[in-house]
């Protein structure tokens, strides 16, 4: 397994940030090499971003130095969906199916949890956040995601917002996550924006055709900066930073966040006209 460490950073470092320093900051490339497990330890309400693409062989979720734990949940949970084709994770010799777009969520003290690899080629995308107590693990699917559809096409911004692990689904200490799917022609996600200083975000793309890209707006509402963003990267989003994209074509993204509360509708809207 290979792990790296984000440290937190104040807004206006930022500002000075050139091209590159920002990339490194705040992108997360490379999360699917085969057969190996990759992890991105965020100092911002210590996220973790992970992937997993079991080419040929299991992957086992190991600890790693920085968590100074017995095993990677032994204060934790974490939530898992998978991206790529038909797979199963097995949680202390528990199977669990996962179909394209579906989620598990694995509670507090779990020991042992593996990523199958299969036939239809599963990747298996997972956010994991500090956890005071264990809830129950389950396995969430779209029918059962809380789904509002919102924007408009005359927008450009038509989205359906599928709310999978959160707490009118399931209960959860600090974890939210879901996925938001770009309607054809729409191209605009979270727009308009928010920020929730109360929370930091992680947005990871999929879904994108090759050579298409996500221009990822990122920073203080009066002081944005962009990231372009290819298929299956992702965008660690401070608690302090607008977090909102434009596609060259339509796309798919997950949505993670971890912090102070669950209230998913608590954001500070930003109108359009107050961007900088
Ligand atoms: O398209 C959107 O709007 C979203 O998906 C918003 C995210 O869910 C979010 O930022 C939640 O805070
Ligand atoms: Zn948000």
């Amino acid at each position: 397994m290979k792990h790296e460490i984000r440290y937190a950073i104040h807004p206006d470092a930022v500002k000075t940030f050139q091209t590159q320093q920002l990339r490194e900051a705040f992108l997360v490339e490379n999360l699917f090499p085969e057969n190996e497990l990759r992890v991105c330890y965020t100092h911002y309400d210590r996220l973790i971003i992970g992937g997993a693409n079991p080419a040929t062989a299991p992957i086992q979720l190991t600890t790693f130095n920085a968590l100074k734990a017995d095993f990677f949940l032994q204060r934790r949970e974490i939530g898992i969906i998978n991206v790529g084709g038909k797979g199963t994770v097995t949680v202390d010799d528990m199977d669990y199916p996962l179909a394209n777009k579906e989620a598990l969520y694995i509670g507090r003290g779990t020991r042992e949890v593996t990523f199958q690899p299969g036939a239809d080629k599963p990747l298996y995308y997972f956010n994991s956040a500090p956890a005071h107590t264990t809830y129950p693990r389950r396995k969430v699917t779209l029918e059962e995601a809380e789904t509002v559809t919102i924007g408009g096409p005359e927008t450009s911004n038509h989205r359906t917002i599928r709310k999978l692990l959160v707490n009118s689904v399931l209960e959860t200490c600090q974890l939210q996550m879901g996925l938001t799917e770009l309607k054809t022609g729409s191209v605009w996600n979270t727009m308009p924006p928010h920020v929730h200083d109360r929370r930091m975000e992680a947005y990871f793309y999929f879904d994108l055709p090759p050579n298409q890209v996500v221009c990822h707006f990122m920073g203080e509402p009066a002081e944005t900066r962009h990231l372009f963003v290819k298929n299956h990267q992702a965008v660690i989003s401070p608690p302090w930073s607008i977090h909102s994209g434009a596609g060259t074509s339509s796309y798919t993204f997950i949505w993670g966040m971890a912090g102070e509360n669950l209230d998913y509708g608590d954001m500070d809207a930003v109108a359009p006209g107050e961007l900088r």
